[in-house]
């Protein structure tokens, strides 16, 4: 490759005008003068005199994201010439993919060089290295975009996640034989990948910044795929497991109804069984339902008697035409395919029956502790990632002559997001620490109350965290795109992040009122989740003191 050209400023000085216009950005010279009409910010500001033909960098930097320089790379003609080779550190460092941040706090203790951490192992950071540079580089700029556009994932970078070599859908489903004889991202071994490893994938998908197109990239699969897993038999873990690992088929979880979104009792979708015994025909309605539009399989609670909840896998392919989906506008982004399902007489076969007929609630129950752990995981990695876009805005925006973060009332706020992301981090990491060290029956009597009381003081965080951001951010906090892009999108979809997988599917919070009966709250459009959580988190502990405590 021929070495990049090099221009003095003098050189760049002599184009300044209209038709004939060149900037400098970070070092680097632009030839922006086909580009200036058709500049989303306008001609005007780049012909102006103290813009065209000058080194702009600051003025650029206070505008623009660093991906627009990624983004129009084609009008880069050359380099600065900025005397010897070793002086040409360009002034404003942008991250290479795969880099840990350099701002404070924008990466997890464990991640800061000079910190020491007892969970953490070379695995860990192996994969997590493996998952930096692929979500970076990957998949990052279709995030973003299509987070805008409302485009689910496209299902060339579906299948390139779900390749032997990435196995990404595989280890979002945690520890687990489904991953035994893998080599993992990182060489992790397949058998000693633990509950930290699946919170690296986790956080580091979130790092992207893309909460709505993330929740299109296989969320349904994580709530929806462990009843095949846990209860399935080998016959249906070999039909169903291999295509939506390579992420050429979708399933989505579909439990919640226009009816009964906060009430199992209350489900009307309802199954009878064929005369000859060998199906059961469904019909009803779901709502809410994540990946839905785009999903092949459903896993689904039916109604199969007055008092008898069962789970199904609901295949479009098993009867075309008895399922039809739409999709449903939503406040995050449309690329998480939220839908209605609708069932007409869909015949599915009794060996898609999932923990046995009546045991439904079992079946659901069952990874609700691992469903609220990862989205623990998530909000804790979202909030700190708004915490980082904020405190780089503070260092880049000038108020009343200082930049933001000279002022003490900034700096007030930022000390309070990150006391709030450093405290959830450490809750979280114990609690991952425990249930690595935990059989899962142990995990359900024990950790239930911490996680919900966890989720609660993260959900909460999340929200102040994400006001906050918008009062730092003013204006660009409440607009889609440019550079407050990401404050604005998690002020609008928190929530999901809050209740995340649930509010999508309809439910977040199980509260046993009666030992024979349940209602599932939705997690925060009513906005009971934290109050709920909280008080089931005091509930466990009641059980665990004894009887009288002097
Ligand atoms: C390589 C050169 C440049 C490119 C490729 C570029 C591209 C863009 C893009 C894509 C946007 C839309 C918002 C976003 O995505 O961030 C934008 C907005 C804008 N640009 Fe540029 N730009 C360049 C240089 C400049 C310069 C030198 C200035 C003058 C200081 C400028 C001023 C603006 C303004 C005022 C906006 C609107 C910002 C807002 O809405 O807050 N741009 N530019």
């Amino acid at each position: 490759m021929a070495p990049a050209k090099r221009y003095t400023l003098e050189q760049v000085a002599a184009h300044n005008k209209e038709g004939d216009l060149w900037i400098v950005v970070n070092n680097d010279v632009y030839d922006l003068s086909r580009f200036a009409d058709l500049h989303p910010g306008g001609a005007g500001v780049l012909v102006a005199p103290d813009i065209a033909g000058t080194d702009c960098t600051a003025a650029f930097f206070s505008l623009h994201r660093s991906d627009v320089l990624a983004k129009y790379a084609g009008l880069k003609i050359g380099h600065l010439d900025v005397g010897p080779a070793d002086d040409r550190q360009p002034p404003y460092l942008v991250p290479a993919p795969g880099a840990l941040s350099p701002a404070p706090h924008a990466e997890p203790d464990w991640l800061v060089p000079s910190f020491r951490s007892p969970y953490y192992a070379p695995s860990h950071h192996a994969l997590q290295q493996a998952m930096r540079h692929f979500f970076d580089s990957e998949v990052r700029a279709e995030a973003r975009a299509h987070e805008l556009s409302g485009e689910r994932p496209t299902q060339k970078l579906v299948e390139l996640m779900g390749r032997p070599e990435w196995a990404i859908h595989q280890m979002r489903m945690g520890p687990g034989r489904h991953l035994h004889g893998l080599t993992l991202p990182g060489g992790v071994r397949g058998e000693d990948f633990d509950y930290f490893h699946e919170l690296v994938v986790i956080q580091e998908m979130c790092r992207v910044g893309a909460p709505g197109y993330m929740a299109g990239l296989q969320a349904g699969m994580v709530i929806g795929l462990p009843p095949v897993l846990n209860f399935g038999d080998d016959k249906l873990k070999a039909r169903i497991l291999p295509d939506v690992f390579a992420g050429k088929k979708f399933i989505s979880l579909a439990i919640s109804e226009p009816h009964a979104g906060s009430d199992v009792q209350g489900i009307t979708t309802t199954g009878t069984l064929s005369p000859d015994g060998k199906h059961w025909i469904v019909s009803g309605m779901k709502k809410w339902i994540t990946n839905g539009h785009f999903s092949d399989h459903f896993m689904t609670a039916v109604r199969t008697g007055p008092r008898s909840l069962t789970m199904m896998l609901i295949s479009r392919a098993d009867d075309e035409g008895a399922v039809d989906t739409r999709k449903i506008k939503t406040s995050y982004s449309a690329a998480a395919g939220t839908a209605y399902v609708f069932l007409e007489k869909a015949k599915v076969p009794v060996e898609n029956v999932m923990g046995g007929e009546g045991n439904g609630l079992k079946v659901i129950l069952s990874n609700f502790n691992h469903e609220r752990w990862v989205i623990c995981c998530r909000i804790a990695r979202y909030s700190r990632l708004m915490y980082e876009e904020t405190w780089k805005w503070a260092h880049l925006r000038k108020s009343q002559g200082k930049r933001l973060i000279d002022h003490p009332v900034v700096r007030a706020k930022l000390a309070k997001m990150i006391y709030k992301i450093d405290m959830g981090q450490a809750w979280l990491e114990n609690i991952t620490y425990q249930m690595t060290h935990m059989s899962y029956a142990e995990q359900s009597t024990t950790l239930a109350g911490p996680m919900a009381l966890l989720k609660t003081f993260l959900s909460r965080a999340g929200a102040e965290i994400s006001s906050d951001c918008v009062q730092i951010w003013g204006g660009r906090g409440l607009t889609q795109g440019g550079m407050g892009a990401l404050v604005e999108q998690f002020q609008r979809t928190y929530k999901v992040s809050d209740s995340g997988l649930a509010v999508p599917r309809g439910f977040g919070t199980v509260v046993l009122t009666r030992p024979d009966t349940f209602a599932l709250q939705f997690d925060s459009i009513l906005g009971g989740s934290e109050e709920v959580l909280a008080d089931l988190g005091v509930r466990q502990a009641m059980k665990r003191m004894p009887q009288a405590v002097l």
